[in-house]
């Protein structure tokens, strides 16, 4: 099916739009009147423009108010209506929406607005427009779907049908299930809009928080279903009033905007892509880093060791149980660092993960090949985190390890980490619903509920994905506001089967993160804790987190080092979580450090 936008989905002048919408991918666009308003563009160079861009102009929104009006007011919106036709005319668009009524003077009367939008019709017939009837969900008396519907088939005209706006259906709860019994040729338009549950005004909800589809929690897969089973062929286009979107740079918005669209149209079987290929495994987590010492100095005293080196590059390897860390120094990464830079996800077919991204439009990077360097599969999150697909335990393909020559070190034995238990990715403030839905439409991880996490400078939204076996898990948050005084930290975390001993060795160097006494007192208040064990904890700075079920979380923090710094976790199995009850105390105590 064809795709399309509403211009005002994304960012910036109407040229702006048009560009970024067209780099994107899109087949056209819904021009929204403000758009048109504020351009000095003529109509005509709107469309020359458009059609340079190889961007079809599919529909021109909104007209307001047209029907169950008094005698006067309708002329006085006849009048208007044909100025619309004469710049849908120079535009060369052949559609126009038409929103109900959401005046408090508008009649309760269905036959008199079905009389008016037949006038309307036979109006804009004169021109060659249709009229695309679409039931607001605050309109003052059609406001679902269904009875838009008896309207327009009241009014019988071949040039008025409906317009199905998933919001407005979905948000008064509506059943799609229902658009079979509008024949699929009185389906003029259809717009898409995911957003997230909330108990709220419904016209708030709609001008601020609509999402694109797959990062919300409207089920838009079974609304395209059921608008395709009605046989409408027209375009699908995304109609997302957002507040971030607004405000973000376009061309990631409508990449971002493109790729939901098409992982939609896969799910409701309209579109064929390449299968998703979950990883199975963390192979590794990447620092860059201008200054190893403090990198080392931390890693030594967690009880990794240095046993590889970069047969090319400036990339050593560190390892302790599975837990893989890169450090590269290479000058070209830019910034001093550290920063968590990449991830290696071990993948079973690294190709055909590729193949999947590069199908949802997202950056795969020239490969960083030296010679003999194997090959790897490289995708950019869109925060421009490097993931690597890496065919790790697989014969017939080369392991990324062997790019690495043993730098002396045999695999430590000192500490007590078992492997990476997850890494926390923060994104930037306006990229977070983005990353979440590259996450899972890309990658192929499943997304968990998300929490709020107080920081004390900003409320941190934060959500997990991870795969089937929780192998990988990927905690995502968002960043600060641009300027902020304070940076947020990424962070690697490592599995221990004995927090203890781990703590008390990272403890002994000087590294931990201290946690304030309030914290112990409560604790202590909260759960029943074996003999010495609040005092252990206490003196460590372990946080304890307890689920339903009675799983435990034991987990501690390093102190951080430029942008990272580790955590340390010990996990009962049934424990799915993160510790987020006390992920407030952490920031604060982040802080602070940061500060003295
Ligand atoms: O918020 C509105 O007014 C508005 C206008 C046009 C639309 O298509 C819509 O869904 C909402
Ligand atoms: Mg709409």
């Amino acid at each position: 099916m064809r795709t399309s936008i509403a211009t005002v989905s994304v960012s910036g002048t109407l040229t702006e739009k048009l560009n970024a919408v067209a780099r994107a991918g899109f087949d056209g666009v819904e021009i929204f009147e403000n758009d048109l308003l504020g351009s000095s563009l003529a109509p005509e160079q709107i469309r020359e423009r458009a059609s340079d861009l190889g961007l079809e102009l599919f529909l021109y929104q909104p007209m307001r108010d047209v029907e169950g009006l008094s005698a006067d007011a309708f002329a006085r919106s006849m009048r208007r209506a044909e100025h619309k036709f004469r710049v849908m005319r120079r535009l060369g668009v052949d559609t126009v929406l038409a929103c109900s009524n959401v005046s408090a003077h508008a009649r309760d009367d269905d036959a008199l607005a079905a009389a008016q939008l037949r006038e309307l019709a036979v109006l804009a017939d004169e021109y060659g427009i249709r009229v695309a009837y679409e039931a607001l969900a605050w309109g003052r008396h059609v406001n679902t779907y269904d009875r838009a519907w008896r309207i327009v088939e009241a009014a019988d005209h071949p040039a008025l049908g409906v317009c199905l706006d998933s919001f407005h259906v979905l948000a008064r709860g509506s059943d799609p299930e229902g658009f079979a019994a509008i024949p699929g040729e009185k389906i003029f338009f259809v717009q898409l809009a995911d957003a997230p549950l909330m108990g709220m005004d419904v016209l708030q909800w709609s001008r601020h928080h609509r999402l694109f589809p797959g990062q919300g929690d409207f089920d838009l897969t079974e609304f395209v279903r059921s608008v395709v089973r009605s046989g409408y062929d027209g375009p699908l286009s995304l109609e997302v009033f957002n507040d971030v979107f607004r405000q973000a740079e376009s061309g990631s918005t409508a990449v971002d905007a493109r790729r939901s669209l098409t992982a939609l149209q896969e799910a409701a079987g309209v579109l064929e892509l390449p299968a998703a290929v979950a990883p199975t495994g963390i192979a590794f987590a990447e620092l860059v880093t201008m200054d190893t010492e403090p990198v080392t100095v931390l890693l030594q005293a967690l009880g990794f060791s240095r046993t590889g080196k970069h047969r090319f590059k400036p990339v050593d390897l560190w390892e302790q149980g599975t837990a893989r860390v890169l450090v590269n120094t290479e000058p070209a990464t830019g910034g001093s660092g550290p920063r968590l830079a990449a991830l290696g996800l071990d993948s079973p077919d690294p190709g055909a993960a590729a193949k999947r991204a590069e199908s949802l439009g997202a950056p795969v990077l020239p490969r960083r090949r030296a010679r003999t360097d194997v090959l790897l599969e490289t995708v950019a999150a869109p925060d421009g985190t490097e993931l690597f697909f890496c065919a790790s335990g697989r014969q017939d393909l080369p392991d990324w390890l062997d790019d690495f020559a043993a730098a002396g070190d045999a695999v430590s034995q000192a500490g007590s980490i078992t492997g990476i238990d997850h890494v926390a990715l923060t994104q930037p403030w306006h990229q977070y619903d983005e990353a979440l839905l590259f996450y899972r439409s890309v990658i192929g991880l499943r997304p968990h509920g998300g929490v709020d996490v107080s920081d004390p400078y900003g409320l941190r939204r934060s959500r997990a994905v991870s795969n089937q076996d929780d192998s990988v898990r990927i905690a995502l948050s968002i960043d600060p506001a641009p300027g902020a005084s304070h940076r947020a930290s990424q962070h690697i975390a490592l599995a221990t089967d004995d927090i203890v001993a781990a703590a008390r060795r990272i403890g002994a160097a000087g590294h931990l993160l201290p946690v304030p006494d309030n914290y112990y007192d409560d604790l202590g208040a909260r759960y029943v804790l074996g003999p010495g064990e609040l005092q252990t904890y206490r003196a460590l700075g372990i946080l304890y987190d307890r689920d339903g079920r009675g799983s435990q979380f034991r987990h501690f923090y390093t102190r951080t080092i430029g942008d990272v710094f580790f955590e340390v976790v010990q996990r009962d199995s049934g424990y799915a979580g993160f510790g987020e009850q006390s992920a407030h105390v952490r920031l604060t105590a982040q802080h602070a450090q940061r500060q003295a």
